[in-house]
């Protein structure tokens, strides 16, 4: 499906917007909170490149893979367990000081949600970084006026790949699957929309956990939102 195809005649509709990877490029915030998490454990800090190839399922798994060293960890024993919940409640801890320090909106992302808002269209944030961290970082980033609604990776009980967290803000913006959008940057984003049922539009700069996101089956790949206008 074309760019245009998508943005259509039926809309004004409802835009559905990945925040990390997509529209702030948040990384280098989530790899100072991992670090200095690890360092605090008494662990090598794991750098920016592979914090980056981390991020998209959320702090637990982030975490998760923080302890590990690497993308797929393995189920845990419950001394791991201990370990992990309080590496986690340190990560959030750290994240909540660090959020929103060297974070940058990436360039195309404002221009986008400046014409998506004067079009009409209903505008959310489906995200799984957790509520919590993100109207404070929409709020300082200067981004927040254009959103009605944020759903975060703990708003529901599911977060994506499953489908959950983009129906509630379709449904809570009063769309429809003809005129609504996903737009992000990782397999997750993907497979969420899929399940959904609605479109999604995929961006090349963004984290999907090191790899390219023209595999994914996207309806659309574009190098930068401004490429939705
Ligand atoms: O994994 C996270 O914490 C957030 O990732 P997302 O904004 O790309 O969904
Ligand atoms: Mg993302």
């Amino acid at each position: 499906m074309s760019l245009a195809g998508l943005f259509n005649a039926r809309w004004p509709g409802v835009a559905l917007f990945d925040l990390d990877g997509t529209l702030v490029d948040s990384a280098p915030d989530l790899a100072a909170a991992v670090d200095r998490t690890l360092e605090q454990l008494g662990r090598k800090p794991a750098g920016l490149e592979k914090v980056r190839q981390w991020v998209g399922h959320g702090s637990p798994i982030l975490m998760r893979r923080a302890l590990a060293g690497k993308a797929d960890w393995e189920p845990a024993s419950a001394a791991d367990d201990a370990l992990f919940n309080d590496a986690l409640t340190m990560f959030f801890n750290n994240y909540r000081q660090l959020n929103g320090q060297h974070a940058v909106v990436f360039p195309g992302v404002e221009p986008c949600l400046e014409a998506l808002t004067r079009l009409g269209c209903r505008i959310a944030v489906v995200t799984n970084k957790p509520e919590q961290f993100v109207g404070p970082l929409l709020k300082q980033l200067g981004l927040e006026e254009y959103f009605r609604l944020v759903v975060g990776g703990d708003t529901l009980s599911t977060k994506k790949p499953d489908p959950g967290p983009l129906l509630h803000a379709m449904e809570t913006l009063q769309g429809s699957r003809g005129t609504t959008v996903m737009v992000g940057d990782s397999a997750a984003d993907v497979s969420a929309a899929q399940a959904a049922g609605i479109p999604c539009v995929a961006v090349t700069y963004g984290y999907n956990f090191g790899r390219s996101v023209q595999a994914l089956g996207a309806d659309a790949v574009v190098d930068s939102l401004s490429e939705l206008l």
